[in-house]
């Protein structure tokens, strides 16, 4: 025989109810079948007000009504007008008594099982099935401890096994869940999950074949779908297994219900009702072998630490702690203990919190007052995560995501069978924690929260190659980018689901302020994961606060250069900061934009192939201005503009031309060797003639261009036929000399030949001598400057 047993929601009025009626029709087909009701949709809920209505002698006939109409049902043959009279009298006489007490409220929630249990019953017979209502009251004993509900074994299967021998062939019992009888014949129910618990209890007394359990949900998920969007379903489990989930948040199961199957080796199908056909999770004996099967989640718990010198080697320390806890009824779910006996740590019911810190404080007086236990601590607001199954490094794999996101673990437990780790942390970190965590432990696809500043020329290009190319990185990388954000100087959005192709028009319509105080606040209290900032600004206000977002725990990629080339200090500050928390910053695009440039110098200078000088066209919007103006016949002035609407130019592009920008990347290169060079250490050939450097803005020099091309004009007539213009960055590394200068070169020579907006950096090693490295190719540009940065964050989600 199967035992089928129907949760409250899958017996709702409409549709769930006319499919837990299908699902028993085909069932019964297939053998003989019982079914376990639990109350219908919300009733023990309305139950409990009802209840506390009538003790605190409030009037309930309206709530009485509303209650009564949900459970009628079209063409019952079962008559509910008489309950509403029986749970109407048994509420008036607790009105006039107005005491509370367990058994009075069991007695008016079992209204709840029984009414669903004679509905159900009366559809099935509707149906052509021989359906007979049953009480559990009938069959189940159980007595009230301090604690919980306690089954008498011997009574409950005899009296079960004597029903059920006395049905007919073909009869379906419809069995109240969740309630039994109490050695004096009152009403008791059997606590959490008691329905559950009814359906493996009879399982078990019968020998069943199988207990399904028809629920809302398809199944036990490898996280919970709450917090965790890739959560999977678990197809198969031990029954070990299930009750360490059990243990540890999975609601979907109660440990104490598992219990009975285990012994009689039934196995437990969850299936959900909401879609029949679909595979649930067979829970049985075996379960699917090693590996972690979960990550679960308990929120709202306590974390309780004694520490003193007087724990060190003393004897009944932890008995003394443990009896105190039990005289209070304080249940500990996890504990860990210092070698050295220092310090106990162990973690208990948030509810439970006031009654253990009496009883402790009571119990450790003395050793209190004397100073031989320095404190007893509480600390509410804790949550464990359980990883539950066993696999190698799954604790190390944890650890790693936990600390690159900056969420402390409290306490550490892992379980003597090593199939069970607890670690305790911070409420408030649990959704970060928690998708960390399972992504981490079962190489599920990595999330990557990104918040972008600025959505110019580059940063709005990444912003829309991201988008153009997740699911292919999705694929390809396992990780999911997702633009939680998007700021530029004025204004802001903030989606933590993820923005999509409309982000423009997003931003533009957006009415939120841009601020960076608000952005980091929001993003910390997000609790989103691996959040990465991109700026793709050129504020060295914001580049100035990059240690107040490492701080924050976010990593950084950025094409602004502004933060590698102010003064050495902050450079060095910064860098100490990444290191000390763990935190990443790439920002290749600041030479030479998407070419492999910072990363061979990197690689060059840590591989002990000294560096002697790196000399090359650095600039690429200047690049494309000299390639075109030397051998085009136009004005310089016009050839600039050309540049800026390419997106080659800075945003400012007297940045460009005062050299500024190559100085700056010069520096940058200058600090990758080693060096530790200022702004003003750099000689720089400016290329904003006299004549308009006074001018306020890039605007004002504009409007004075002609004075501009005459300037050029006469440089330009100044060449052979052979010669053209390259604007030259050298950084001699010996001598420490950096230098920016316009020069006349050969059209044949390798700087000479350069096209487009291309940079070419040539790069003299003491291993290549005179022949240097030369690195060649686009150098500005807002495809191939974002792509770089693209890649950045790639390399960063590679390490997560
Ligand atoms: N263009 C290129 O080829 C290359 C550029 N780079 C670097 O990339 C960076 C961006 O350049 P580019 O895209 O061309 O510049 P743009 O002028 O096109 O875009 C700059 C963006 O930054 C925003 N912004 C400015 N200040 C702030 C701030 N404090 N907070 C938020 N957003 C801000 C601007 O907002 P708003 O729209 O409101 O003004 C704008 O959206 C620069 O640092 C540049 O040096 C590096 C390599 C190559
Ligand atoms: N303006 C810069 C852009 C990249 O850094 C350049 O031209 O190189």
């Amino acid at each position: 025989m199967k035992v089928l047993k129907f949760g409250g929601k899958s017996l709702s009025n409409g549709e769930p109810i006319e499919r837990a009626v299908n699902i028993i029709k085909e069932e019964a087909r297939t053998g003989a079948i019982a079914v376990i009701v639990s109350a219908r949709g919300q009733s023990t809920n309305l139950l409990l007000d009802l209840y506390a209505r009538a003790v605190q002698g409030k009037n309930f006939e309206k709530e009485l009504e509303n209650f009564m109409d949900l459970q009628y049902m079209q063409g019952l043959d079962a008559d509910l007008n008489a309950y509403q009279q029986e749970v109407g009298a048994v509420l008036h006489a607790l009105q006039l008594i107005g005491i509370d007490s367990e058994r009075a409220r069991d007695r008016v929630l079992a209204y709840g099982e029984v009414i669903s249990a004679r509905t159900v019953a009366s559809l099935l017979r509707r149906e052509g099935l021989e359906a007979v209502f049953v009480d559990a009251r009938d069959l189940l004993y159980a007595r009230a401890t301090a604690n919980e509900t306690v089954v008498d074994f011997p009574r409950s299967k005899s009296s079960t096994l004597a029903f059920f021998n006395s049905l007919q062939a073909h009869q379906i019992p419809v069995i109240t869940g969740f309630i039994a009888s109490d050695p004096t014949g009152r009403t008791i129910t059997l606590g959490r999950n008691g329905s559950n618990y009814t359906a493996t209890l009879i399982a078990s007394f019968i020998r069943a074949s199988e207990v399904q359990n028809w629920t809302d949900v398809d199944g036990v998920y490898t996280a919970s779908p709450k917090y965790v969007k890739g959560a999977q379903r678990i197809p198969h489990l031990s029954y070990r297994e299930a009750n360490e989930l059990a243990n540890f948040g999975a609601n979907v199961l109660h440990a104490k219900t598992i219990l009975p199957l285990v012994e009689s080796g039934i196995p437990l199908k969850i299936c959900s009702s909401l879609a029949p056909g679909r595979q649930g999770t067979l829970i049985d004996e075996n379960g699917s072998g090693k590996g972690i099967k979960a990550v679960t989640t308990v929120e709202d718990v306590s974390l309780v630490s004694i520490e003193g010198r007087g724990l060190l080697g003393k004897v009944g320390i932890d008995a003394r702690i443990f009896s105190a806890l039990s005289s209070r009824n304080v249940s500990v779910r996890l504990i860990s203990q210092a070698s050295s006996e220092r310090g106990i740590g162990f973690v208990i019911n948030k509810e439970d919190a006031a009654a253990a810190e009496h009883a402790l404080t009571t119990e450790f007086k003395d050793e209190l007052e004397h100073g031989s236990i320095s404190h007893i601590r509480i600390d509410s607001d804790m949550a464990i995560i359980a990883i539950v199954g066993r696999h190698n490094y799954s604790l190390e794999k944890a650890i790693y995501g936990l600390r690159r996101n900056k969420v402390w673990m409290h306490l550490i437990s892992n379980s003597i069978n090593g199939e069970q780790i607890s670690l305790v942390i911070d409420n408030k970190s649990l959704k970060k924690a928690v998708n960390v965590v399972h992504n981490q432990v079962f190489g599920a696809i990595k999330s990557l929260n990104l918040f972008a500043f600025g959505k110019g020329t580059v940063g709005g290009r990444l912003l829309d190659q991201i988008i153009e190319t997740g699911d292919e990185v999705v694929k390809r990388r396992n990780l999911k980018i997702n633009i939680v954000g998007v700021a530029d100087s004025v204004r802001m959005i903030f989606n933590e689901d993820g923005l999509g192709r409309n982000w423009k028009q997003e931003l533009a319509e957006s009415d939120q302020e841009s601020s960076l105080a608000d952005i980091i606040f929001r993003l910390g209290e997000s609790g989103l994961e691996n959040i990465v900032i991109a700026d793709n600004t050129s504020s060295q206000e914001l580049a100035e606060q990059y240690p107040v977002l490492v701080n924050s725990g976010f990593d950084i990629v950025a094409s602004n250069k502004k933060a590698n080339s102010i003064s050495y200090e902050f450079y060095q500050n910064l860098r100490n900061n990444l290191k000390r928390k763990g935190k990443l910053f790439y920002y290749e695009t600041n030479v030479g934009a998407g070419l492999p440039l910072i990363d061979t110098i990197k690689h060059l200078h840590n591989s002990s192939d000294r560096i002697e000088r790196i000399r090359g066209v650095f600039s690429g919007s200047l690049s494309y201005i000299f390639n075109n103006y030397s051998i085009q016949d136009k004005d310089f002035s016009a050839v600039l503009t050309e540049a800026k609407n390419l997106g080659l130019t800075e945003p400012d592009p007297r940045e460009d031309l005062s050299g500024l920008d190559v100085a700056r990347k010069l520096i940058i290169l200058a600090r990758e060797v080693g060096l530790k060079p200022e702004l003003e250490d750099v000689s720089v050939q400016s290329l904003v003639p006299e004549c308009v450097s006074d001018s306020k803005d890039y605007a004002e020099l504009y409007s004075r261009k002609e004075e501009v091309d005459a300037y050029f004009e006469q440089i330009k007539r100044g060449l052979t036929e052979e010669e053209v213009l390259r604007y030259v960055g050298d950084l001699e590394v010996k001598e420490n000399r950096l230098t920016v200068s316009l020069v006349k070169v050969s059209r044949n020579s390798p700087l000479g030949n350069i096209k487009n907006a291309d940079s070419i950096f040539e790069i003299y090693t003491e291993s290549y001598g005179a022949q240097p490295i030369i690195i060649q190719g686009a150098g500005a540009g807002s495809e191939v400057t974002a792509r770089g940065v693209y890649s950045d964050l790639l390399r960063i989600g590679g390490q997560y």
